[in-house]
């Protein structure tokens, strides 16, 4: 594996002192560790992490293959609270080895229920430095697939427990330009529930202005009459970039990398920084990052940043997650203006004027690929390289932002007073204005996970077309509710090319939600003015979402089609329609539960023992009369339909529950089947018998034997799904009256 002009290049801007260099290299053609997070509530993080712990590094340590010692996993030392792991086996190893099979089945069984999450341990850091707080708005700019993403909305969940999801105050909006990979966004993040999550497919270089109702509590009259702009307390930029420092995993980079990749998206990566900095409040944050080692994409973007906002400054986090080894931002690199690797102009006046006039108009390099002239005044330093060699990782960049402290105060004036339509007006400076990516130079890309691909779905957008304060006018107050961002009609108004549903919020006396909060016996604390649904015309049909406040707040202030608005909140309900005659059962969906858990009145919650929850795994729908007393009496008295079990943490002779498990039961006339889709149930049963016993697994099992032994070989990578089409969930098994919506 080499790349001569890859090597040329990275000497020349002296990123690695000389004596490293064969290290680096070396580093660099190494198979990565296989890394890992234990994601989820810090309740279930705990318990996974005990388990592994407890339970597989016991196993795994001393194992002997083909006469080779294989090293147990270990946990990646600068992550918080031990909660990042790796390991180093090939695949070989993982098939035939009994004692790392078994770890895997354990980790694909928790990956695939968003317990775990595989995250190459370097894409782990940005997250790390945004200190997210439950009450912070959130803004991901470049977000899919959306591993950070999950990192960020952990931290805004972090007051959840085992059983109920808290509602966090603040909101993250996860965005991306490429709609193929919001929806994977959307799926991945689908694991993580949230009432405070949105995502959105925009260019993020000319985001727009998002408009936040005025609080009725600030008596300002500026404040009154005008909509404020949504700022954000914390942005992450992790941008498209070359994703050299991928090389370790992409192997493909070794040959199509080249030393202009990084000239073509140093402007796209410019304009996504300074836009984040006019989106971030007063006394907000925003981390920088790529999987680049290219100054031009890191430091160049960084220092033309605070040339042009020069309120803000770096932040020294050298003193942070110091088991980190790291190495300082630099402050000279000679970026290249050919394929040869010819970097020998030291600026871009010298480049320029090497050129016959005529083709200077040509050029695409701009003064910002190079060192500024202030360069020493920008710290520099302050930026974290991260190299392969020092700890066995991908090559990354991170870099912490902040405004001046003498700016916080007066812009923090300045941020509330500032109206949307004064932010609208700021948004034709030039840097914004007419932002197009450049296709030309983007063509020239590799393809790269990071990298924007042309043609698909990139939006381009002029600063005109922003929203502004008169597209409220176009919001539409739905008669039966409280309204969507915008009506099916007005929306094909605003963006034709928008074809997502709308989000309908329901007025709380909604017949149809107060039936519903009726049957479930909800508590009156249930936010029920937070509840919307979504199909064209916003009626109760089948499912119902939840939202904080916070993002009702946002959906209903601003144009949902223009803001590319394409998920938000939970999906916590669900209605079945029932025989000719009867009323409509609702029912609490499993992804739901933990959001609805604290508004369940204590007395609808049955109570079982780990016996009936072992039952239920191995069963498909078991008789009621098949459970032991209490229990038994308990369901059999119990009106067909949905229902809510507690079953109790308890240590039995073969296993150990050791913390409550809350889960959604649905009841026919005399069995009952746990509702929680079928990996969700082979991840519990590995978890608690460290084997899967479910009924799904001993099918499967039956059919491989009878296919022959070949078919029974299978290692799934951690992270790849086994999903097939008969792998349907089980609520859709039972419960599936086949009227779906479009949307839902
Ligand atoms: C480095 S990847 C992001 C990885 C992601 N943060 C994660 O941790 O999973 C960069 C992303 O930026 C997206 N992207 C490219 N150009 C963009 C733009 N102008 N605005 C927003 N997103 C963009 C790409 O589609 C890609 O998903």
């Amino acid at each position: 594996m080499n790349n001569e002009r890859f090597s040329a290049y990275y000497r020349a801007q002296k990123i690695i002192p000389d004596d490293e260099w064969e290290s680096f290299m070396d580093a660099l053609r190494c198979p990565l560790p296989t890394t890992f997070r234990i994601t989820g509530s810090r309740d279930i993080a705990h318990t996974l992490g005990v388990t592994i712990q407890k339970t597989y590094v016991p196993l795994l340590d001393n194992v002997v293959f083909e006469g080779e010692t294989i090293p147990p996993p270990t946990q990646i030392p600068w992550y918080p609270d031990g909660l990042a792991w790796q390991f180093n086996v090939s695949k070989k190893v993982l098939r035939r080895s009994p004692e790392f099979k078994k770890f895997h089945s354990f980790l694909v069984h928790e990956t695939e229920v968003g317990n775990i999450s595989r995250q190459e341990a370097v894409s782990m850091l940005p997250p790390l430095f945004m200190d997210v707080q439950p009450h912070h708005k959130v803004i991901d700019m470049c977000a899919a697939p959306g591993s950070k993403t999950a990192q960020l909305l952990e931290a805004l969940h972090a007051n959840d427990t085992a059983t109920s999801t808290s509602i966090p105050p603040g909101l993250l909006i996860a965005n991306d330009t490429d709609s193929r990979r919001s929806h994977l966004l959307i799926h991945q993040s689908a694991r993580l529930p949230s009432p405070a999550f949105m995502v959105t497919n925009l260019d993020a270089s000319i985001y727009p202005v998002l408009k936040l109702p005025s609080s009725p509590n600030d008596n300002r009259r500026a404040v009154k009459k005008t909509p404020s702009q949504l700022l954000f307390d914390r942005i992450l930029c992790d941008v498209p970039c070359s994703g050299d420092g991928t090389l370790r995993k992409n192997l493909g980079i070794w040959k199509r990398w080249q030393p202009m990749d990084g000239n073509g998206l140093h402007g796209l990566q410019s304009r996504i920084l300074q836009r984040a900095m006019r989106m971030l409040a007063s006394d907000g944050r925003i981390v920088y990052s790529t999987c680049s080692l290219n100054p031009v994409e890191n430091e160049a973007v960084v220092a033309a940043a605070l040339n042009s906002n020069p309120e803000f400054e770096l932040v020294d986090v050298s003193e942070q997650h110091p088991q980190l080894i790291r190495r300082p931002g630099i402050t000279t690199w000679s970026p290249t203006v050919d394929r040869m690797v010819n970097t020998s102009f030291s600026s871009y006046g010298a480049y320029i004027q090497s050129l016959p006039e005529d083709k200077r108009s040509d050029v695409k390099l701009t003064e910002t690929h190079w060192p500024p002239s202030n360069v020493e005044a920008l710290h520099l330093e302050r930026c974290m390289r991260i190299y392969p060699h020092l700890q066995d990782t991908g090559g990354f960049f991170v870099a912490v932002f902040e405004r001046k402290a003498k700016y916080r105060t007066s812009s923090n004036v300045q941020a509330s007073k500032r109206s949307v339509e004064d932010e609208d007006q700021s948004n034709s400076a030039p840097e914004t204005k007419k932002l197009k990516i450049d296709m030309d130079t983007l063509m020239q890309e590799p393809e790269h996970e990071c990298t924007t691909t042309p043609g698909v779905d990139t939006i381009t957008m002029d600063a005109n077309a922003l929203p502004t304060l008169e597209d409220k006018g176009k919001s539409a107050e739905r008669s039966r509710g409280e309204g969507s961002a915008a009506s099916p009609a007005q929306a094909s108004l605003a963006d034709p090319s928008f074809k997502e549903m709308p989000f309908t919020f329901l007025a709380p006396d909604d017949p149809a939600l107060l039936a519903c909060i009726k049957q479930l016996n909800l508590t009156s604390s249930f936010p029920s003015s937070n509840v919307l649904v979504r199909n064209p015309a916003g009626d109760p049909v089948r499912s119902f979402y939840l939202t904080n406040s916070l993002v009702k707040s946002v959906i209903q202030a601003n144009d949902y089609t223009r803001m590319r608005l394409m998920a938000s909140g939970t999906k916590v309900i669900t209605k079945q329609e029932a025989a000719r005659g009867m009323d409509a059962q609702y029912r609490v969906l499993g992804e739901g539960l933990p959001v609805v858990l604290p508004y369940i009145k204590p007395e609808m919650i049955m109570h079982a023992n780990f016996g009936a929850l072992k039952a239920l795994l191995q069963n498909y729908y078991p008789l009621c009369a098949s459970f032991g007393e209490p229990f038994r009496s308990e369901i059999e008295a119990k009106d067909p339909g949905s229902h809510i079990v507690r079953f109790l943490a308890e240590t039995s002779m073969d296993t150990t529950l050791s913390r409550d498990l809350v889960l959604p039961l649905w009841k026919s006339n005399v069995s009952i089947s746990l509702m929680i889709d079928k990996k969700a149930k082979s991840a519990l049963s590995h978890r608690l018998f460290g084997e899967d016993l479910t009924v799904a697994a001993q099918e499967q099992s039956k059919k491989k034997k009878s296919a022959g032994p070949s078919a029974s070989v299978e290692v799934l990578a951690i992270g790849e799904s086994r999903d097939s089409e008969d792998d349907r969930d089980a609520e859709n098994d039972v419960c599936s009256n086949g009227d779906g919506e479009a949307q839902e």
